[in-house]
């Protein structure tokens, strides 16, 4: 960290009045949001066992920092809920060498859902027969990759990937194990963009149209697949538990219908990922356990009704997984207090702006899909009375924002660190090079040691990629990034 002069927020004025009130103590760290491992002591923020500022001296900032022991800890918990059913882990949600080698020694599955989550994961030394791989447009080289390894299951998601399967599969001389994507026709409760099983979206195969029906029924019929089973995937951060009934109600009666047009009895069926995860205080996520024995009973329940015998199931969690562990530290900057108005009533609101060393290259999600997180200060407490802040990024974009409203105390200044909790989901996975910021690193962190499992970019890194600059030096350490950059592995 840089020294920086203090300069303390305005606490003057009136927050804006949709805040609420402020928080007990601010500096808290509820465990139902932050890493197994969060633990303040003397004030600051240690996680796995290292304190942050030792993880920001060491590796910069922003910073991903992976609570080890959590992110394996939820595996397991899956693992165990799911006993006698497989897990995938869907790795979308952050996937590096290291993950994939946990997964694989953890004894979970894989869902990639591109030709290169899949070649990761393969290069990882991932186990081919415990990958699945997923995707509404999946290539003829992907579709090649896929069956040249010998993955366990291709899950089929349009007439043209049949069509585009068929002559890869007879030219391997293997039946190529399939899942067929149905789109139940659920609305899921979450977010638009992250709902994927009502009917008019990309994904999957209608069944109220007949067409997850007519692709089963053409899949048994092709020599050169095997259908193994059935898949849904609601969508994403949901909590109800209502929808994944709904949807394995639906999907068991297809089954059904695949018995009576085709007298097969599939013995497999996949209910995707989508469990939410806390990222506020009063989220309330449904754990491991009771997902497990809500789906088993339903399933059983249909699977009776129809007289078919119980498929071995499969879930898909991703943000279950590696959402809670990790954290992002962001180094404070430029504090700003924007005056309101007040709409002439009372005192002149104030917005103050924390503006923080990353943003929305290492975290859209609040931008894309008005995502809620929260923040502390992380490198010390603060008696200093709250103040009404926005945690905004330093991109050029007006809705590069990371924590909408929160209280943090009114002395923070530049050269705090912030900690903002929940970040393993979707924030580096989906990370961009957007105004030329660098992707941060991450850190696993356990037993108060570090290990680099992906370094920081450099820009040397993104010198490289270009056509004019990939002779020229560039400058490292990178202006923005003071920090050594750690070769990955590299334990401290
Ligand atoms: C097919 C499929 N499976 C699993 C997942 C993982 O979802 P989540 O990370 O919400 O568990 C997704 C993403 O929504 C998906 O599309
Ligand atoms: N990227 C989304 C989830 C999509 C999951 C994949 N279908 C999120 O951050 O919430």
């Amino acid at each position: 960290m840089r020294a920086h002069p203090a300069g303390p927020l305005h606490g003057a004025f009136a927050p804006p009045p949709s805040a609420g009130t402020p928080p007990a103590d601010l500096g808290a760290l509820d465990e139902r949001v932050w890493p197994r491992s969060a633990r303040r002591v003397d004030g600051e923020l240690h996680l796995g066992g290292t304190p942050v500022t030792e993880l920001a001296r060491v590796h910069g900032t922003p910073l991903f920092v992976l609570d080890e022991d959590d992110f394996r800890g939820r595996a397991a918990d899956f693992a165990t809920a799911f006993t006698g059913a497989d897990v995938h882990y869907a790795s979308k949600a952050f996937l590096c060498g290291q993950v994939a080698r946990w997964i694989a020694e953890d004894g979970l599955h894989l869902d990639a859902c591109s030709g290169n989550e899949l070649a990761l994961a393969l290069a990882a030394g991932f186990p081919a027969e415990r990958i699945a791989l997923h995707g509404n447009n999946k290539s003829p080289v992907e579709l090649q990759l896929a069956v040249d390894a010998g993955i366990g299951r291709i899950v089929v998601d349009s007439f043209d990937e049949i069509d585009r399967l068929v002559p890869i599969a007879e030219a391997s001389g293997r039946a190529v194990p399939v899942l067929i994507r149905a789109t139940v026709g659920i609305e899921a409760h979450t977010h638009e963009f992250i709902a994927t099983a009502h009917e008019d979206q990309k994904f999957g195969f209608s069944l109220a149209t007949g067409d997850a029906l007519t692709a089963a029924v053409r899949v048994i019929r092709e020599p050169a697949l095997h259908l193994a089973g059935l898949h849904s995937h609601i969508g994403s951060q949901i909590f109800d538990t209502a929808g994944f009934e709904a949807a394995a109600h639906r999907v068991v009666g297809l089954m059904g219908q695949v018995h009576q047009a085709t007298g097969e009895v599939l013995g497999e069926l996949n209910l995707g990922g989508g469990f939410g995860i806390a990222y506020l205080p009063d989220d309330d996520p449904v754990p491991p356990d009771d997902v497990a024995r809500r789906l088993r009973t339903v399933v059983a329940a249909e699977c009776a009704a129809l007289d078919l015998p119980v498929p071995r199931l499969a879930v898909e969690p991703g943000r279950a997984i590696a959402g809670p562990g990790t954290v992002t530290l962001y180094e404070i900057g430029t504090i700003k207090p924007v005056r309101l108005g007040s709409g002439g009533q009372g005192a002149p609101q104030v917005r103050n702006y924390v503006s923080v060393d990353g943003g929305m290259s290492d975290n859209i999600r609040t931008a894309l899909y008005d995502a809620s997180y929260t923040c502390v200060l992380a490198n010390r407490t603060s008696d200093a009375p709250p103040a009404l802040c926005r945690v905004v990024g330093k991109h050029c974009e007006s809705g590069d924002v990371l924590v909408r409203d929160l209280w943090l105390p009114s002395d923070v200044r530049a050269g705090d660190l912030l900690a903002v909790a929940a970040t393993g989901a979707y924030c580096w996975s989906m990370a961009s090079n957007y105004n030329y910021l660098l992707k941060p690193a991450v850190v696993a962190a356990r037993d108060g040691g570090t290990t680099v499992i992906v370094r920081r970019q450099t820009l040397a890194d993104v010198f490289a990629l270009d056509a004019v600059l990939a002779d020229v030096p560039a400058p490292s350490p990178a202006i923005d990034q003071p920090a050594p950059e750690l070769p990955v592995g590299a334990r401290s």
